[in-house]
């Protein structure tokens, strides 16, 4: 990957949105105050303040609102503090509230003979300026909850008086902020440990973490608020994180289109994909190459469904064997539509023994991969060698995933970014884990998760369409792995733009693929 890129996100890249493991937040967090002398309580009097404006501006509002209906919103707050530092954060938050004239009730629910230091100082503080706390939820109907019982700390499941402290406050008809994270949600999973909070708001210090993202952790959010605390990027010292997401849009990233190219300039796309049965995967790819910027797009393919490819993509060229055109292509895509046929066999063998191009595999051409243990090992063995290996991603779904694992989707579903890391590694790669949010991995380890899309686009075909995308952007993005990413997020955005126009319910993987040149026209005017 082009760290260069990555990195300028600490002179405020735009397109980069960082997201931490709990052991990467805790070592930034120390790195700011050992090695940069940033008191770990001068960031948590930050973090608190930044929990206190959302909570007291959203006050404001709803105050002057209310004020225009004669009406007097309370303020009766309660925090709910776990015994380490997000509950020291909570107790914080409290004592500021205390401070702006909110009615606030403490709870802390583990002892303080277990209290983390900072808590200890917290609640001494807290106490100095009143605040009584309590070991039991104090009685009483509450307008705002803070969810401070735990942040990135926590390491097993919620049960007992934290299970029910969670469950109690999700019962509550109050707004909930959640501090950091909602309690229950695993920092770098986003899986719920036990039961988790169901949050209004969450905000988050310094960087998003991962387990925001990733669902089931990202229901129970709310919005999320990334509040600056002092906890900035010099922190992560000489190890950036691992995982990133983009924000849109992604304008500079694109391959730079020459004024004066020509349509070889643009990429020559070479698809293995169709069947007889599955004619339209090979349309559907190929309209997607064309309109993610390819000059020229070449389906191999069985020369019965020629002329119905030919009809619905006449801007395409057919070919009945992969051999003919093999030279004449700068990238190769295979997979979507291909069938697992001997014809297909066949001419994957020979695009992965007889051709050097960046290629992209997806659908059959991974299944027909799986199913062959020689084949397979062939391409490792010439993957693990820098003098035979060729620029390659591989596009699976967690099925086929699986398959190539030779293991259960459950298995590939629980441990997503592990696999893809694994197969990234083993293959020398860019390896996709797709899904809701799908996972991009880079044979250097690092991760992007994508956050664009929507369940509109579980739907046939949508997986050729991005096959089409990626294999395009390959031609002209020098590294796989970037044009995996970039592919990964243009195709999630013009699955938003099809659910905006044709509805979640309806859309279809052909309604995604006319929503490329939308999307690619709204990145090239830099809005979205
Ligand atoms: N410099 C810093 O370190 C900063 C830390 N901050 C806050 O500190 C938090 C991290 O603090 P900690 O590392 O103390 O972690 P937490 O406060 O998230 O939780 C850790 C505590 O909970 C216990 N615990 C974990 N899972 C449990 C379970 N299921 N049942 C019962 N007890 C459980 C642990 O044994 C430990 O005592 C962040 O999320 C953030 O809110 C912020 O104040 C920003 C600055
Ligand atoms: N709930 C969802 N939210 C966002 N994207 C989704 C969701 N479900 C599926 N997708 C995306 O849709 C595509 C489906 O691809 P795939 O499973 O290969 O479909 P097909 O084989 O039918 O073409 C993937 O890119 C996946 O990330
Ligand atoms: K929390």
């Amino acid at each position: 990957m082009n760290k260069c890129v990555l990195s300028a996100s600490g002179s405020g890249h735009p397109v980069v949105c960082w997201l931490l493991t709990a052991a990467e937040m805790k070592r930034c967090d120390s790195n700011t105050s050992e090695i940069f002398g940033v008191p770990s309580v001068v960031l948590m009097e930050r973090a608190a303040l930044s929990c206190v404006d959302v909570i007291v501006s959203r006050q404001k509002k709803l105050e002057e609102q209310a004020g225009q209906l004669g009406l007097h919103p309370k303020r009766r707050v309660l925090i709910a503090a776990g015994g380490g530092n997000n509950g020291a954060d909570g107790i914080a938050i409290g004592r500021l509230l205390l401070q702006e004239g909110y009615d606030v009730s403490f709870y802390l629910a583990s002892g303080e003979e277990k209290a983390s230091e900072l808590l200890k100082l917290q609640l001494h503080t807290a106490k100095a300026y009143g605040a009584v706390i309590c070991d039991t939820i104090p009685d009483g109907e509450y307008d705002i909850i803070v969810d401070a019982l735990f942040g990135i700390g926590l390491c097993r499941p919620a049960e007992g008086i934290y299970r029910e402290a969670i469950e109690w406050i999700n019962a509550q008809d109050a707004f909930v902020l959640a501090v950091d994270l909602p309690s229950g949600i695993e920092t770098d999973t986003g899986a719920v440990l036990g039961c988790a909070v169901r949050a209004d708001v969450t905000v988050t210090f310094g960087f998003w973490k991962r387990g925001l993202l990733f669902y089931p952790g990202c229901k129970y959010t709310g919005k999320v608020i990334c509040t600056q605390i002092g906890i900035t990027e010099d922190g992560f010292l000489n190890q950036t994180p691992e995982a990133f997401t983009f924000t849109a849009p992604v304008a500079e990233l694109l391959p730079a289109r020459p004024e004066d190219g020509n349509k070889g300039t643009f990429g020559k796309v070479l698809l293995l994909a169709g069947s007889e049965a599955m004619a339209g995967a090979a349309i559907l790819c190929g309209r997607s190459a064309f309109y993610a910027g390819s000059g020229m797009v070449k389906l191999s393919c069985p020369t019965l469904i020629h002329p119905v490819i030919q009809t619905a993509l006449p801007e395409a060229m057919t070919a009945d064997s992969v051999e003919a055109s093999a030279r004449w292509a700068d990238v190769i895509g295979a997979g979507p539509g291909l069938s697992l046929s001997d014809r297909a066999r066949k001419e994957l063998l020979f695009v992965l023994q007889q051709t050097l191009q960046p290629l992209v595999l997806d659908a059959d051409a991974i299944n027909l991969i799986a199913k062959d243990e020689a084949l397979l090992q062939e391409l490792i063995e010439h993957q693990q060698n820098p003098a035979t290996r060729r620029k390659l991603i591989l596009t699976p779904h967690p099925g086929e995933l699986a398959r190539l694992e030779g293991c259960a989707i459950e298995e590939i579903l629980k441990q997503p970014v592990f696999y893809a890391k694994k197969w990234a590694n083993r293959l020398q790669a860019a390896v996709l884990c797709k899904g809701a949010r799908s996972i991009a991995a880079s044979p250097d380890g690092s991760i992007y998760i994508n956050r664009s899309g929507n369940s509109g686009m579980a739907v046939a075909g949508s997986g050729d369409v991005l096959t089409g995308i990626v294999t395009a952007l390959l031609s002209t993005i020098d590294d796989p792995f970037w044009a995996l990413c970039i592919g990964v997020y243009l195709h999630g955005l013009a699955g938003d733009l099809a659910a905006h126009t044709k509805g979640e319910y309806s859309m279809t993987s052909n309604d995604i693929a006319e929503a490329v040149w939308a999307v690619l026209v709204k990145q090239e005017k830099n809005y979205v």
